[in-house]
């Protein structure tokens, strides 16, 4: 437990935090315990560092990413992230969350594929996880990373700020761990997973079961891969992300360039959808697209705790939530409930307008960059 490696070198190195911008620390943090009682062994926690944390170790913000996102929150596309950082702009010297001032720390979640224990990480007898890797909840992802960072020496976050199933997570962290955060961004997510939400994301998955690539989950290492039904889940779930006035006033019922649609061409949307899809198999590993749309499944900041209201109701940490009003995904009423029933939402909803849609999250920078500065204004008084 506790070692720290550098992921390139796998070298100790406990000085991971006078490193440069966008470094990589790795944590190995041994076995993990999880909610439905399965353990997980020899894990691995990844994550990015931008800023220098103070010696009073209270300007740490934790950023949280999204279901495909990663741990690079910002900064150009390079060769390890082929996507520039999610919230590229509002992180950094003189952004929202000034780097200057905080240090941002941004964890891969467990489950994925950018560095933390997934399902094609290497099992301890050397073969991947695939089929074996259990079915992990929101509050495993959060389980893991707090193991993560106290082994590094991260004890309290000054700020705790993420969207969607980045929003699920900075939830469980602020309920989880009242005591350690001083101020919470919860974005464009719900207390709990809706039917409709599970209903989505089980479709995805079951497109991705159903590809005969899948081979039961022990894809790894083979020349197959379901990736085929990984683009159909994610064309599935890019609709769910944008609204349909957007789409509609991009692509109306247009044919994709000259191609015709009455004769075995494609709809322009068609077209986009297939672009989403085709961009997420480049970088995306069906396993865990399927490990993390059950983790959304299994979000529920409520379970053991007497149900969503007691949980919300007993956070004392100061919050902001912020919801997208064309989110069909995770439609305004669930950010109502949460700035609601939050025991210190003192930030209240606040209402991106947005035709983005659930996107929104992502590509509202301005407004989300204001958020985040009143967020860490609600720090800022925790501090005094
Ligand atoms: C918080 C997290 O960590 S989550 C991870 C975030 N990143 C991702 O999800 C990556 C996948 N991308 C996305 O989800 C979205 O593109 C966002 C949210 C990042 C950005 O949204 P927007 O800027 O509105 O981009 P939009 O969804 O319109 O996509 C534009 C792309 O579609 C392409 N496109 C537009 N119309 C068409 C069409 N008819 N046919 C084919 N492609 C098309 C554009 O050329 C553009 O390509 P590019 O991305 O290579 O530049
Ligand atoms: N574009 C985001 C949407 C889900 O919040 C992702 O791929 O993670």
């Amino acid at each position: 437990m506790s070692v720290i490696v550098d992921p390139a070198a796998t070298a100790f190195d406990s000085d991971w935090a006078s490193r440069p911008d966008g470094s990589d620390v790795a944590v190995r943090i041994g076995d993990l315990t999880l909610d439905s009682g399965a353990g997980l062994a020899d894990v691995t926690v990844t994550f990015q560092k931008w800023g220098t944390p103070n010696a009073a170790g209270d300007n740490i913000v934790l950023a949280l990413h999204a279901l495909t996102g990663n741990s690079h929150v910002t900064g150009p596309a390079d060769a390890r992230f082929s996507m520039t950082g999610w919230w590229d702009g509002l992180i950094g010297p003189g952004c929202a969350i000034d780097t200057d001032e905080w240090c941002v720390v941004a964890p891969n979640a467990i489950g994925g594929c950018y560095g933390s224990t997934g399902p094609g990480s290497v099992a301890p007898d050397g073969q991947a996880w695939g089929s074996r890797f259990p079915l992990l909840t929101v509050r495993d992802l959060v389980r893991a990373e707090n193991i993560a960072f106290s082994a590094v020496g991260i004890t309290r976050f000054a700020v705790v700020a993420g969207g969607s199933m980045g929003g699920a997570r900075a939830l469980e962290w602020t309920v989880t761990h009242d005591d350690k955060v001083d101020a919470a961004l919860i974005l464009a997510v719900g207390a709990r997973a809706s039917a409709d939400q599970i209903g989505t994301q089980t479709t995805q998955i079951a497109a991705i079961k159903g590809d005969a690539d899948w081979q039961g989950g022990d894809y790894y290492g083979t020349d197959r891969a379901p990736t085929t039904g990984m683009g159909v889940a994610r064309r599935v779930a890019h609709l769910s992300y944008r609204s349909d006035r957007e789409l509609d006033e991009r692509f109306e019922n247009l044919p994709q360039g000259d191609e015709d649609p009455l004769t075995g061409g494609r709809y322009a949307v068609a077209s986009y959808l297939e672009y989403q899809s085709e961009k997420l198999k480049a970088r995306f590993d069906p396993g865990s697209y399927v490990a993390l749309s059950e983790v959304l499944n299994n979000h529920d900041v409520g379970r053991g705790r007497g149900g969503v209201k007691a949980a919300l109701n007993a956070c004392t940490v100061p919050t902001v939530v912020g919801g997208i009003d064309s989110d069909r995904l995770y439609p305004l009423y669930q950010q109502e409930e949460l700035a609601a029933e939050l025991g210190n939402c003192v930030g209240g909803l606040r209402v991106v307008h947005s035709n983005a849609g659930h996107d929104g999250f992502l590509t509202e920078k301005e407004p989300i960059g204001d958020l985040l500065r009143d967020t860490v204004a609600l720090a800022r008084d925790q501090r005094r």
